[in-house]
């Protein structure tokens, strides 16, 4: 039995006239993220991880912010995409657990809704799924709310 972990990381800036979309949630706030697709930095630290396990390169590479075809891309399939290639690779994905950092907004209440929409993306049960989410208590540039950033790891495993 081959078990591989990953680690994923991203981040990105407010910016206005955006919607704020964290694990494919549509999240009420004042501003949301500036990106090429919906800037859902949540999906992507997952996305990434599981990349990272699969030794499948970064989502970047796997779909450029150049290629038009991904401007304002539903970040959620782009993870399910990704979760098919690490299955195409011969692995499960066991486990993923993941934290946003964000000073605002409170992003529990919509905790469950972020773990069904990923766990839904990429095939797998909501047990199996962790968000959490965290302020910095106003340091950094999470905590001057000028971005969010996100952090997942995850575990996968081929039968050989
Ligand atoms: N954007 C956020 C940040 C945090 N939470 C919840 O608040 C708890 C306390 O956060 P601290 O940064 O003060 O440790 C945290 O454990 C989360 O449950 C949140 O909902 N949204
Ligand atoms: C998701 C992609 C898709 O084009 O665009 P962005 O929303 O800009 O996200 P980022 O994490 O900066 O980079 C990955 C990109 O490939």
């Amino acid at each position: 039995m081959r078990l591989r972990t990953g680690v994923g990381y991203d981040v990105h800036a407010f910016a206005e006239g955006r919607p704020l979309v964290l694990g494919g949630v549509n999240v009420p706030h004042t501003r949301g993220l500036a990106g090429h697709s919906d800037a859902d930095v949540l999906a992507h630290a997952v996305a990434d991880a599981l990349l990272g396990a699969v030794r499948g390169g970064d989502i970047g590479k796997l779909f450029p912010d150049t290629d038009p075809a991904y401007a304002g891309a539903d970040s959620l399939v782009l993870l399910a995409a990704v979760a098919e290639k690490v299955r195409a690779e011969g692995f499960a994905i066991i486990d993923v657990d993941s934290v946003i950092t964000a000073q605002a907004p409170k992003l529990s209440p919509y905790r469950d809704c972020m773990r069904e929409n990923l766990a839904c993306a990429m095939g797998i049960a909501v047990e199996n799924v962790g968000v959490k989410a965290t302020t910095t208590e106003r340091l950094g540039f999470e905590g001057r709310e000028e971005g969010i950033s996100a952090t997942a790891t995850c575990l996968v495993c081929r039968a050989d």
